[in-house]
């Protein structure tokens, strides 16, 4: 049975709807970044670029780095921004968009965020790199999808319990990351994570410009959260739903993480775009390593 046109949704030129990709166009590893404006600062580094386009705020690369095709793409802010992205990527490779039919033999992605975040944590300091091993989603995203097999729900339960969070928010869930790819990209430059996704910048990160929050200590709570030994280490936007959907659909997926601000000393990384372009390269370095 074919996907009906309102559900696969197709441009003109056969690309896929929010990202306007066709399949040849896409690698088989794809950097995704929250900034569009990232996305050159990453294929800057590549020997040759034979892919650019942009739709909204999904601009994409694709060249070869070291001998290795790569795809690199924004995704805007958000893990709804997420839902499309990773949707519409699995479709490129896993559906025959001319056909609109579900291909028997399915690929598999590497998918790495290069991404901004804060640390949580006075002992990780701004200018860190962390590796989500987990990500810890308070988004509620992946309640919208039937295979919650993948979800830790041990380690989202006793988040619950210990932080006593509010049943007026979605209901925390917990993923793992893609394992193999996360060792590959870990060293004695990076620190392994548990990173918490949120549904915004401001008040669902506990930040008090204006308005105030329903429990100040929120973060604090979320701090002193302990799983065997594994506790929150940074709060960002996007690796909940990208480890979400890609465990739901079958791909690899690992985060970097960029600390600029340390939420519990109050400080911001001054050096950003420097540390930045380091996080780049050591990431890139690995991929093709
Ligand atoms: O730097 P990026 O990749 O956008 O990531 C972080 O920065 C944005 C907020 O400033 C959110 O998207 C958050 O996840
Ligand atoms: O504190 C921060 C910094 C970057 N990105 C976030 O989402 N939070």
């Amino acid at each position: 049975m074919s996907l009906k046109a309102s559900e696969l949704i197709l441009n003109e030129d056969g690309s896929i709807y929010h990202l306007g990709l066709l399949p040849e166009e896409l690698a088989n590893t794809v950097i995704t970044v929250g900034d569009p404006a990232r996305v050159s600062k990453i294929s800057v580094h590549f020997d040759s670029i034979e892919v650019k386009k942009q739709k909204r705020e999904f601009c994409t690369h694709t060249g070869i780095y070291k001998g290795k095709r790569i795809t690199v793409m924004s995704t805007g802010m958000g893990t709804d921004n997420i839902d499309i992205a990773l949707t519409e990527l699995d479709a490129l490779v896993n559906i025959d968009l001319k056909q609109k039919k579900i291909k028997e033999d399915l690929s598999r992605l590497d998918i790495i965020r290069i991404g901004t975040t804060g640390s949580i944590r006075e002992e990780i300091p701004i200018g860190s790199f962390i590796v989500s091993e987990y990500a810890l989603g308070f988004d509620g995203l992946m309640h919208y999808y039937k295979d919650d097999s993948f979800l830790r729900k041990d380690i989202a339960e006793a988040f619950v319990d210990q932080t006593d969070w509010s049943p007026k928010k979605a209901l925390p869930y917990v993923v793992e990351g893609g394992k193999e790819l996360i060792e590959k990209l870990s060293s004695d430059s990076t620190i392994k994570g548990l990173t918490g996704t949120n549904v915004g910048f401001y008040g669902p990160q506990g930040r008090i410009l204006r308005a105030e929050v329903p429990d100040p200590e929120m973060n604090n709570k979320i701090a002193a959260f302990n799983f065997n030994g594994h506790k929150v280490t940074n709060l960002e936007m996007e690796t909940s739903g990208i480890y979400g959907i890609s465990k739901l659909l079958g791909h690899n997926a690992a985060s970097m993480n960029l600390v600029l601000a340390n939420r519990a000393t109050g400080e911001f990384l001054e050096n950003a775009s420097e540390m930045m372009d380091k996080l780049i390269i050591y990431t890139l370095d690995k991929i093709a390593g």
